[in-house]
């Protein structure tokens, strides 16, 4: 999908997330408190796939995430799949209380990193931190499967908000930073980062100056 940017002259960046998981694990709360900053009573099962957007500042650069919250359900996957081409990052979320959610990590992490993209950056959430007498995944097993697989990890609670900034805001500092090393390069086809107005302005060459197309014309 086309991401365009058209919006505040201020935007350095356009990033592309996913929120991926199974079903129940909170994701849409997630989303929800990350951008009304609140719980999301009576949350529902998603039906395919949901959208919402949050303009944040990191690291001096303002950035627009553009997050698409997908369902869970085994039912909606062919068409959650499709969403996932040429994102940024993810957050992939289990709940701290369902094993079985747990357990179905490594199918979600493989699908994130075929269909969208080998060097996405993922956040492993473990999600309902604040029902601590229900655990059933400890810190330190999450801790290490993240380890194992290059994810940053954290433990979130969409109902007390905790954790829940820190991990959009994390995904996108890492990806800001990939930006700065040249690791990443938003120009490649599929990136999931778009360059805001004021990057752009900021990349357009002054006038007179050569441009590439102008060599390539040019049989001298
Ligand atoms: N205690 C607690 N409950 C939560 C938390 N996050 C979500 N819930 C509850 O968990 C249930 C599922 O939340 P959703 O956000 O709808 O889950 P989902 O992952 O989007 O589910 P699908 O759309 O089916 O994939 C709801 O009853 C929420 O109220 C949390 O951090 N703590």
């Amino acid at each position: 999908m086309a991401l365009h940017v058209r919006g505040p002259s201020h935007l350095d960046f356009l990033f592309k997330f996913l929120v991926i998981g199974s079903a129940g694990t909170g994701k849409s709360c997630l989303l929800h408190q990350f951008i009304e900053n609140k719980f999301k009573q009576d949350s529902n099962h998603t039906i395919g796939v949901e959208f919402g957007s949050r303009v944040v500042n990191v690291g001096g650069k303002t950035v627009k995430l553009q997050i698409w919250d997908t369902a869970g359900q085994e039912r909606f996957r062919s068409v959650t799949r499709s969403y996932y081409r040429g994102a940024a990052g993810a957050l992939l979320v289990y709940d701290i209380t369902s094993r079985e959610t747990y357990n179905a990590l490594t199918n979600w992490l493989t699908d994130a990193r075929t269909l969208a993209s080998p060097n996405i950056v993922i956040i492993l959430c473990g999600n309902k931190k604040d029902l601590e007498a229900d655990r059933e995944v400890t810190f330190l097993e999450a801790s290490r499967f993240a380890q194992e697989n290059e994810l940053i990890f954290l433990e979130t609670s969409a109902l007390t908000g905790e954790n829940v900034e820190e991990g959009f805001l994390k995904c996108a500092r890492i990806i800001l930073n990939k930006i700065d090393s040249g690791e990443l390069d938003p120009e490649r086809m599929g990136s999931g980062i778009q360059y805001g107005d004021a990057s752009l302005r900021q990349l357009r060459q002054p006038r007179g100056t050569t441009t590439t197309q102008n060599k390539q014309q040019c049989n001298c």
